[in-house]
């Protein structure tokens, strides 16, 4: 196969999903600085491989262990979090239901994913008759999809990637749950894309369904490929782990995934490279410098957290922000902000009746601004050169109520002292 075209090369791919609960703990994790962020699970830990032209490649595994999110990559379905992965063509997923709207009819989804992948509305009429044929669908082709069994979705998506021609092929699961005639239909199908020099990736529990499609298998295993080989070399060694695993008890099953799943979420790219570091130092020196060129942007994660820097910029602008909006609007100190964090948030009221009025053509008449401001907000914040009787005059209270309510022992006020007004009727 090496001399055949490189059609897919992944480089130290890796995926992390964060596990937070509530999207506002990503939040509030982007503006972390220390301590510990969300959680995260690494469903892909760093994977290398290449796949050629002609190639049909099995990817087993047991449940979990990775396969959709790593094929799903190759689709161009989700980036990786770090790594490269290279793509030279176009690519088809077929998975059950995948990239399928299941209000719209299997005619318009027909219509919509050949749009998709570059058909052109004449080419779409050219094939659309053959498409609804291959997938054996009949008059159900103008229902909504959402009414469809997970059968007639897999014939659909098979029927529309057979006919949309891309160089790279993805098979995920989807003859798993057609009829056995359909299934054996689509293989042959699959088989004459191999010979068309496609590169077929196949997902199957079925070690039949293997066996009678690939010519290698990758072995995924909790994130990592176990084993990378051809078909007579990987598949009894897979079926041994299988019959070994079913064999132990429930407790020890549990604890065996336990393990792994743990070093899912421990795992960090550092691990990564210290990984790859070992392998180098027993690697041949004339290749050892080639494949440190080739991997020094392979463990830099992508852009999905921002980085220092942005943090950094983001937050002397959110800084400088609330220093403008705190002078401009509400007229505290920064020693009053220090002191009472949450008056930013009360005081916005009176500010924002001030605006309020202006819109309204209100002159500031105090009777109307009090009322305003008895419904919305009882705070004041005492400007410079206000006293309290002119605060209570403005405001239309006496000031023993003011002093009352904020429990003032003198009728003294000092500039940008937060008061509470009370309501007087
Ligand atoms: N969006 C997501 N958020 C969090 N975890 C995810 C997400 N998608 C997948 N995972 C986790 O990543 C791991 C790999 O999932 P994936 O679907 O790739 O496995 P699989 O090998 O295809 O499994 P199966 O054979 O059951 O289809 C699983 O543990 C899964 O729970």
């Amino acid at each position: 196969m090496a001399d055949k075209k490189v059609t897919v090369a992944a480089n130290h791919v890796t995926k992390r999903f964060d596990l937070a609960e509530r999207q506002s703990d990503k939040v509030k994790a982007v503006f972390k600085f220390w301590g510990k962020g969300i959680p995260n699970f690494w469903a892909v830990k760093g994977v290398s491989f290449e796949a050629h032209a002609g190639e049909t490649i099995g990817i087993i595994g047991t449940n979990g262990s990775g396969k959709s999110t790593l094929l799903e990559m190759v689709a161009g379905l989700t980036q990786p979090t770090s790594g490269q992965m290279t793509i030279n063509g176009s690519t088809s997923i077929i998975a059950i239901g995948a990239g399928m709207r299941p209000q719209l009819t299997g005619r318009a989804n027909i219509r919509l994913k050949a749009l998709m992948q570059g058909m052109t509305e004449k080419e779409i009429e050219a094939k659309m008759d053959d498409i609804i044929e291959f997938s054996e669908l009949g008059d159900f082709i103008d229902q909504p999809v959402k009414s469809y069994s997970s059968g007639m979705k897999s014939k659909l998506g098979f029927a529309i990637s057979v006919y949309s021609d891309a160089d790279i092929v993805i098979i995920d699961e989807a003859l798993s749950v057609g009829d056995p005639t359909f299934t054996q239909k689509s293989m042959e199908r699959t088989k004459r894309f191999k010979e068309e020099g496609k590169t077929i990736f196949f997902v199957s529990h079925s070690a039949a369904q293997m066996r009678q499609m690939a010519d290698r298998v990758i072995w995924m295993h909790y994130g990592d490929i176990r084993m990378d080989g051809p078909i007579d070399e990987v598949m009894p060694e897979y079926e041994r782990f299988l019959k070994h695993f079913n064999r132990l008890s429930e407790n020890e099953r549990l604890t065996y995934q336990k393990r792994y799943k743990e070093a899912q979420k421990t795992f960090t790219l550092e691990h990564l490279k210290q990984i790859e570091r070992n392998r180098q130092m027993l690697a041949d020196p004339a290749t050892d410098l080639q494949r440190q060129k080739e991997n020094q942007h392979a463990f830099v994660e992508d852009n999905e957290k921002m980085g220092w820097f942005t943090r950094i910029v983001l937050t002397i602008f959110i800084i400088a922000t609330v220093g403008l909006m705190n002078k401009q609007l509400l007229n505290m100190s920064w020693a009053n902000v220090m002191a009472h964090p949450t008056h930013l948030i009360t005081n916005f009221a009176p500010s924002k009746l001030a605006a309020l009025d202006k819109r309204h053509g209100r002159n500031g008449d105090d009777n109307q601004r009090t009322d305003m401001l008895t419904a919305t907000q009882n705070s004041y914040t005492v400007k410079e050169g206000e006293t309290l009787a002119s605060i209570a005059a403005n405001a239309n209270i006496s000031v023993a109520a003011i002093m009352q309510a904020n429990q003032l022992t003198d009728e003294t006020v000092t500039p940008g002292q937060v008061l509470t007004l009370p309501v007087e009727r």
